[in-house]
């Protein structure tokens, strides 16, 4: 595991294990993720990945199946402490899905609707809206008509309007589960560049079942089998000199 990290950490995960039920799905994890970097997990399916991204947010809490034990830290706050507010947690780590899935409103509403849960003034709701569109790339595309629907877009542009809805609310941390896998190519290179942009910003952590699409944006990458992270280290050294063989045959292309 990389010991130092040039913006320091911003995510400190010990001994987490999490069960469904009976079926112990994440097996004593650890690992540290860096500030204002792009953090890529891959693996075959099955493999956890998307189970331990939703560690980060707490989503797993919506599963009545599922326990967990163990620390996860988001830039010092004990996010599994009986004081946190899921609430503000999520606003700090905010989350975009595998399918675009904006509500069924308008662009301006998609965007102003959660600044105003979190109290945001209505006067400047406008400015908000601009500048999230804005670093979601997107304004240029769309301001000329913020009352339409959001459904009306096309599914790149619907991707790009929940990286803005995220942005909105101020979080620290992005997490993203396999945010292309529904896009098309274009769409795809459009995105994987805003999330360049964004690291500087804000830590980025992605799922991606893409290993070229890691390769590309990530500066990091864990590589998970069966529950277990494998192996956690700068992208270019687990791609091009992997220490584990578990890891060299996924990268190669032996299995998964
Ligand atoms: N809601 C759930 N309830 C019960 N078991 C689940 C649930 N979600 C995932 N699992 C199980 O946990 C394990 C890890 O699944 P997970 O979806 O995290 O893997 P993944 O690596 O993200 O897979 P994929 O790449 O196919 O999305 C699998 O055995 C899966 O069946």
């Amino acid at each position: 595991m990389p010991e130092t990290y040039e913006n320091g950490t911003e995510i400190e995960v010990k001994n987490l294990n999490l069960w469904y039920g009976d079926n112990h799905a994440l097996h004593d994890i650890s690992i540290d993720i860096p500030k204002n970097s792009v953090t890529a997990f891959i693996g075959p399916s099955g493999c956890g990945k998307s189970t331990f991204l939703r560690c980060l947010n707490r989503m797993n809490d919506l599963i009545p199946s599922c326990r967990i034990e163990g620390h996860v830290n988001v830039s010092g706050e004990d996010i599994y402490s009986r004081e946190t507010d899921v609430v503000d947690l999520r606003k700090k780590v905010g989350m975009v899905f595998q399918k675009p899935n904006p509500f069924p409103m308008s662009i301006f509403d998609n965007i102003s609707y959660g600044p105003k849960i979190h109290g945001m003034s209505k006067k400047e709701m406008p400015s908000i809206v601009e500048n999230a569109l804005k670093s979601g790339a997107l304004w240029e595309e769309i301001a000329d008509r913020l009352d339409a629907s959001a459904l009306d877009l096309s599914g790149g542009q619907q991707q790009r309007l929940c990286i803005a809805r995220t942005l909105a609310v101020k979080p620290e941390v992005i997490l993203f589960d396999e945010p292309c896998s529904a896009l098309d190519p274009i769409s795809t290179s459009k995105i994987e560049d805003l999330i360049l942009e964004l690291k500087k910003d804000y830590t980025i952590v992605i799922v991606t079942h893409n290993m070229q699409q890691a390769a590309r944006i990530s500066d990091y990458t864990a590589f998970f089998l069966l529950g277990d992270l494998i192996e956690f280290g700068k992208t270019n050294q687990i791609f091009e000199n992997p220490q584990k063989k578990e890891t060299e045959d996924y990268i190669t292309g032996r299995f998964g």
